[in-house]
């Protein structure tokens, strides 16, 4: 994944350290447009990477750069914040909020100018189709429900960049299917980051995959490509063929170290 102008996030040596673990050691990934996966084990970096991206936290070493500019500098990274959603992996709301006054207020903290709020926020809605659900309070959401408003409060300001970490938690086969689409067609509107753990999803939403070991990235290609890895060369997409790339590289990982 080169570094080329069309990348909408790029780190390039990105060490970030919590006490003595080391999280993400010298890590260089560019994000283009479309949907990007990110697949590692527990404690991998994967989320760490995401607040990285996020602006919410800065790397000991190395650089961010977002929508073409570094992010560094508070005025910029606030500025840049306005162009990028989040879905973290629990997200805080108001349970007496309802849905719509909660995307609202999403679309308020990322400066969505005031003539623009509702109608933004009745079109985010529309896009996670939870629409008829916009006066219901927060607090009776289903899970798969909230994770839609989810969706909705990160997109909800026509952001460059989403990143999404694990969406699929917690969903059912039948939720995880339509949502599967539904940030499918969110990486046709702008660059996706999604971490997960789940091969299928990788298969069937992401354009192209990291793969984060022990804090490094060790493979950055097509989906094609990492189920091409093992020594069968097949290059048919499945999970299977995803889960198979995977173990290959996490079997030479161990084996070299
Ligand atoms: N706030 C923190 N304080 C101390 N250590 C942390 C903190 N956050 C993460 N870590 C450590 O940093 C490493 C990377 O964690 P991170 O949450 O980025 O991994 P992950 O790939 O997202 O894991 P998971 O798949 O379990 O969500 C782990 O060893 C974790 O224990």
């Amino acid at each position: 994944m080169g570094n080329g102008p069309k990348a909408v996030a790029v780190a390039e040596g990105v060490t970030v350290r919590y006490g003595t673990t080391t999280a993400l050691d010298g890590v260089s990934l560019a994000f283009p447009p479309g949907v990007t996966g990110l697949l590692g084990p527990n404690g991998a970096g994967k989320s760490t990477l995401l607040s990285l991206l996020s602006t919410a936290r800065k790397p000991r070493s190395g650089t961010v750069t977002l929508l073409g500019e570094p992010a560094t500098g508070r005025l910029r990274v606030q500025r840049l914040r306005h162009r990028i959603g989040v879905l973290p992996q629990s997200f805080g709301c108001y349970p007496r909020f309802t849905v719509l006054e909660f995307t609202e207020y999403a679309a308020w903290l990322r400066k969505v100018p005031a003539a623009r709020r509702r109608e933004r926020a009745r079109e985010a809605l529309r896009l996670v189709q939870m629409e008829r659900y916009a006066d219901r309070r927060m607090g009776a959401l289903s899970g798969g429900m909230l994770r839609r408003v989810g969706i909705a409060q990160a997109v909800v300001n026509e952001p460059a960049l989403v990143l999404l970490d694990e969406p699929t938690v917690g969903l059912d086969p039948a939720q995880r299917v339509g949502f599967r689409a539904l940030i499918k067609e969110l990486g046709d509107r702008c660059a996706v980051v999604m971490s997960t753990h789940l091969a299928e999803d990788v298969a069937h939403v992401c354009d192209r995959v990291c793969v984060l070991l022990d804090g490094t990235a060790r493979f950055t290609g097509t989906v094609a490509e990492l189920c091409a890895l093992p020594a069968s060369g097949d290059t048919e997409i499945s999970g299977t063929a995803v889960e198979a790339g995977y173990l290959h590289l996490a079997g030479a990982a161990a084996a070299a170290g």
